[in-house]
């Protein structure tokens, strides 16, 4: 079945598009309701996609956004490296795949949601990767965070075999991926954007489309690495704190009423305070992206001096074996580092 745009009846009305008028100012709406910008849409969601849908990559992200399009009632396929991941999937509905290649051939378009550049790559054009199941008709979205270069060298192959691409990384996390609440930062062929708008509306609250192949990953490296150096910052600011007879609560309740506050502040500050790290985003993706920024800062000669500095962190607290903690755990960094010069 080719690309087409026809209805998918399981969306509750309170989930579709409103328009972002429909809403009170208060920022806390656009945190529990769908709510669009006007820049970030004017592709119909109206036109509900019903073709059948591969999910290739299923961690931390994959794995809510396959089973939130499950849930809406679409025919969803997966494939992960780690079968055992496609059993809850599998248990919900979802048919398996033996292969992305197997996936895209029995689809008609296929998301992926990979670690980085390199596993982005493999799944896509590698033995037996979708590439080899692709052809005219058949759409890829590629929604894993990688750099401008892997999301072009993704979209030729992809191209050739006569398919439409687009790269659609994704701003939100663990929460906002089991909420529906994801931001999309797509690029690539209009065609299919307007094609799977329905269903990123699924997965997300707002959804932007950037023009060419390359300005969605380097979107999203922007965003992840203002983040980067902002947790990175925020950590120096509770060890300060504590340091100087300061209470840590009472700062992140002071940074929550204020011109800086972030719900990240909020939601990561009291854990932090007490050395827990539970993973929603892991710190070895957070390095990741701060070295793909820097390097998409070289490509233009910008200097990036702050966000080189928080790199720096996030390797030191890989090296301390946080790789697979959740990123605020940048903080442990910064207490070796006293520590070392106490
Ligand atoms: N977590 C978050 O808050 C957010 C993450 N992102 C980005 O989304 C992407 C996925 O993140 P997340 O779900 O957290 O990451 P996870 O580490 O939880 O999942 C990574 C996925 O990639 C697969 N994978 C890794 N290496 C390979 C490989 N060589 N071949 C095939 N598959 C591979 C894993 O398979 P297996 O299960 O077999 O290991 C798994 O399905 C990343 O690019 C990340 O930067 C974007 C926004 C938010
Ligand atoms: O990439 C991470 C996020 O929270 O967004």
């Amino acid at each position: 079945m080719a690309l087409c745009s026809t209805f998918c009846p399981r969306i509750p009305t309170y989930l579709r598009a409103k328009p972002i008028s429909s809403f009170p100012s208060n920022p806390l709406f656009s945190l529990s309701f769908k709510v669009y910008s006007s820049q970030a849409t004017d592709a119909s969601s109206q036109d509900k996609f019903t073709g059948r849908v591969g999910f290739l990559g299923l961690g931390i992200m994959g794995s809510p956004m396959a089973q939130n399009l499950i849930k809406a009632g679409c025919d969803v396929t997966v494939w992960n490296r780690t079968k055992s991941k496609c059993d809850p999937l599998i248990s919900l509905g979802a048919r398996h795949g033996s292969s992305p290649e197997e996936v895209a051939a029995n689809c008609d378009v296929t998301f992926a949601m990979l670690a980085d550049p390199e596993s982005a790559i493999d799944v896509a054009c590698g033995k037996n990767g979708a590439v080899s199941g692709m052809g005219p008709g058949k759409g890829y979205v590629d929604v894993s965070t990688v750099d401008v270069a892997t999301a072009k060298l993704i979209n030729g192959h992809i191209k050739e075999t006569g398919a439409l691409f687009l790269e659609a990384p994704v701003s939100g996390s663990k929460k906002p991926a089991e909420d529906g609440q994801l931001i999309f930062l797509t690029a690539g062929d209009r065609a299919l954007y307007d094609s799977v708008a329905s269903l990123l509306d699924i997965l997300g609250k707002s959804r932007f489309y950037l023009g060419e192949v390359g300005n969605g990953a380097a979107m999203k490296l922007v965003v992840n690495m203002i983040m980067g150096s902002m947790m990175a910052s925020f950590s120096e600011g509770l060890l300060l704190s504590k340091k100087v007879g300061l209470d840590p609560n009472v700062l992140v309740e002071v940074v929550s009423q204020g011109a800086i506050s972030a719900p990240m502040y909020s939601v990561k500050g009291p854990s932090m305070v007490k050395s827990q790290y539970p993973t929603a985003f892991p710190l070895k993706h957070q390095q990741k992206d701060l070295r793909l920024a820097l390097g998409l800062a070289e490509s233009v000669s910008q200097s990036t001096p702050i966000a080189a500095a928080a790199n720096e962190l996030y390797k030191v607290a890989k090296s301390y074996g946080l790789s697979d903690d959740d990123f605020s755990a940048v903080i442990e960094a910064l207490k070796a580092k006293s520590h070392n010069t106490a």
